[in-house]
């Protein structure tokens, strides 16, 4: 017999990444992963295209620049090409696409794409400016490439959905809040469902019992607070700009800066490189898309910017990639520390996980160092600056007995690809 295959999509708001898995007949693992796919800086052309099949050694798998990319759409359009063109790989075995959906409002749980959940989606675009047109675009391209294949969007937003209503509220007029929808929904919980899985299998703990505060730091950067395995705050709100900068978002500001910072804030934009229809005020255009690292230091690579900090000297006004990298510390710190204090101090581990969080030892070094007054472990140099190449998911990179005992430093390698391909093989509802 065949075995089912499940494509999973993950629409970043600057990255499209692809993997694709064969259902297995166990509990554990529910999925094995056949190929990875990848394609980056779409906010920040050209966009770079990766390839690699598992297990293959016959070709080594490589990062091309395609000036052919331009978006979300023309990306998946080329990786459906190159899917095209395996000879052991048969796309009608693709029974399931799983999609990352960022914004899904009210929706409790996945939805499987029909008229009228692609229309609800479709209204939550202006809430997500950056994602769900993005993701829209790939279902759209995937319902007509693939027919036969049941597409399911999983949401960014359910794992917020234990978020206590005075966290989630905002302090404005309870009954436009409650007719508009305007409330904390909260993203990046598909990571944070991986992070929070992966991370009571290394502890060998139950996620019930397990308290921590988790940073997501890529394109797109939040925090979360967990409690007894459930969210109960994070640092993005009704949109995902608010909370940490990113590389071309501005993060939480006083919103009166906007109406200082240009007088046009409330007009409609109509930017030709706009996902799908979105309308968005120029306002939103300015702090989703032109603020971030991308307008202090003209780049959106964090591993550059570091780079151009010159850490090992004292700061300079003149440094703006060091102003960046110290703004960044600086926020944060205010979430951990303020989710320490929401936790009541009782939490297992501080975890590092997205581009930036797994990759940037520079970044986890300063932080792990603010962060020791609060009881976790010192961090152990050697195992930091080691990860790189090593095989696994999480990694404690506390020093020696105090990694242990203390409150712990860990890195995961989060994978929302995996977490919804997982969900859809383990969904009753699907076999
Ligand atoms: N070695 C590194 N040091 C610091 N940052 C890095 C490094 N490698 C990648 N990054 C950063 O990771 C970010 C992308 O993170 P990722 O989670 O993959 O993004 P996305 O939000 O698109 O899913 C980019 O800002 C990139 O510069
Ligand atoms: C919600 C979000 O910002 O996602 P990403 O980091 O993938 O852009
Ligand atoms: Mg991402």
């Amino acid at each position: 017999m065949l075995h089912k295959l499940a494509l999973s999509v993950n629409a970043g708001s600057s990255s499209l990444k692809i993997s694709l898995y064969q259902f297995t007949d166990n509990v554990e693992p529910p999925v094995t992963l056949i190929l990875t796919s990848s394609i980056s800086d779409i906010s920040s052309l050209p966009a770079k295209f990766f390839f690699k099949i598992q297990n293959d050694s016959s070709t080594k798998p490589g990062t091309e620049e395609l000036p052919s990319i331009k978006d979300h759409a023309s990306g998946f359009s080329h990786f459906l090409d190159v899917l095209k063109k395996q000879k052991d790989i048969n796309p009608d075995q693709i029974t399931h696409i799983c999609h990352r959906v960022v914004h899904g409002g009210d929706f409790k749980e996945r939805v499987v794409i029909n008229d009228e959940s692609y229309h609800h989606i479709e209204t939550l675009s202006d809430l997500a400016p950056l994602h769900n047109g993005a993701a829209l675009s790939v279902i759209k391209a995937c319902l007509s490439a693939l027919p036969k294949a049941k597409s399911v969007a999983y949401f960014d937003t359910s794992f917020h959905r234990s978020i206590p209503n005075h966290i989630a509220s905002y302090a404005i007029n309870p009954t436009v809040a409650h007719q508009r929808g305007l409330k904390k929904y909260g993203f990046h919980g598909l990571s944070y469902s991986f992070i929070l899985r992966s991370v009571s299998e290394f502890l060998k703990r139950s996620p019930k019992t397990l308290s921590l505060i988790c940073l997501h730091l890529g394109s797109g950067a939040s925090a979360c607070a967990i409690r007894h395995g459930q969210s109960i705050d994070t640092s993005m709100g009704l949109t995902p700009l608010t909370g940490l900068p990113g590389a071309t978002r501005s993060g939480a500001i006083d919103p009166s800066l906007i109406f200082h910072y240009t007088n046009k804030a409330g007009r409609i934009t109509h930017d030709p490189n706009m996902a799908s229809d979105i309308h968005v005020t120029e306002a939103e255009d300015i702090l989703n898309r032109k603020s971030g690292w991308k307008s202090l230091t003209g780049t959106t690579d964090f591993r550059l910017i570091t780079k151009r900090a010159k850490l090992e000297h004292p700061a300079s006004d003149e440094n703006l990639d060091r102003l960046a990298f110290d703004l960044f510390i600086d926020r944060i710190l205010n979430y951990i520390g303020s989710y320490y204090l929401k936790l009541g101090g009782e939490v297992d581990a501080l975890i590092f996980s997205g581009g930036i969080g797994e990759k940037s030892k520079e970044l986890r070094t300063v932080i792990a160092e603010n962060v020791r007054c609060l009881g976790f472990a010192q961090i152990d140099e050697s195992k930091n600056k080691g990860l790189e190449g090593m095989d696994g998911v999480v990694f404690n990179v506390g020093l020696g007995e105090e990694g242990r005992e203390a409150k712990k430093i860990l890195v995961c390698r989060t994978d929302e690809q995996l977490e919804m391909a997982r969900e859809c093989a383990l969904d009753g509802d699907f076999h």
